[in-house]
């Protein structure tokens, strides 16, 4: 059954799903149509993806996609300050349930270089994005206390990084609930998407993100990206 709407303002077009895996497949279906889009009009395709564990499904279905994923480059939103083979690392994810199948041929540009301590890679990083094209497609995830890419509540960097008039693309957060320093694209790097996707699962995350509506981006980040003048692809499931 479909879950009922959630309490969102209207310029958030809901795609509701009763299961993980159709959630999933529909969000690889609109990545696969935003790509293709960005490639027939510009040549090439940028999409920066979430780690965590929600994202494996949707990486996954879309590997599968076919498209011309040669003209494909694949970045991240955020990234654990480990080296790249560490089970923490969101570029190990990628490569592990997303570069494989037709989308093997993508290139992907990691966030963080092993061995940088995380404020000097974030300005190699910064350096990097800020003269790269746009992004044609961001999908970002939320944690239960509503940070999305690796932007916390509270945690030194976050407020850098949720700047909307801030100059940088990537800054190094410092979240004290997780193991790992951080790297996070900012609000205004994210921002720049040409279609921005959020997904989210479960009671908890639906709570919070209803929650966040009109609340102070300080105390629940995930707030930043729910400004009307940013038109939201939310997957939602149960
Ligand atoms: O590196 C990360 O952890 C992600 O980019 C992060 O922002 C993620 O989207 C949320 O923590 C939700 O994670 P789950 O999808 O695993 O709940």
């Amino acid at each position: 059954m479909t879950p009922a709407a959630l309490a969102l303002p209207a310029h958030v077009t809901q795609h509701r799903y009763a299961t993980a895996s159709e959630a999933a497949s529909a969000l690889a279906e609109l990545a696969a149509r935003t790509l293709t889009t960005a490639i027939d009009a510009r040549g090439s395709a940028h999409l920066y993806v979430s780690g965590g564990r929600s994202p494996v499904p949707f990486l996954e279905a879309l590997s599968r996609q076919p498209l011309a994923w040669q003209h494909v480059t694949v970045g991240l939103v955020d990234e654990r300050c480990v080296p790249a083979d560490d089970d923490a690392s969101n570029a190990r994810l990628v490569r592990t349930h997303l570069l494989q199948n037709a989308a093997h041929a993508a290139l992907f540009e990691p966030l963080y270089e092993s061995g940088l301590d995380a404020e000097t890679a974030a300005q190699r990083a910064d350096t990097r994005l800020a003269i790269g094209p746009r992004p044609d497609l961001v999908v970002l995830g939320m944690g239960d206390d509503g940070h999305t890419a690796s932007l916390f509540p509270g945690a030194p960097g976050t407020a850098a990084g949720l700047d909307p008039r801030g100059t940088r693309s990537v800054v190094a957060t410092h979240p004290q609930t997780v193991p790992h320093a951080r790297l996070s694209l900012t609000l205004p790097a994210l921002r720049r998407a040409r279609t921005l996707a959020l997904a989210i699962q479960g009671e908890v995350k639906r709570h919070r993100l209803e929650s966040a509506v009109g609340a102070a981006p300080e105390t629940l980040p995930i707030a930043a990206m729910l400004d009307a003048d940013l038109p939201l692809q939310l997957f939602f499931n149960p």
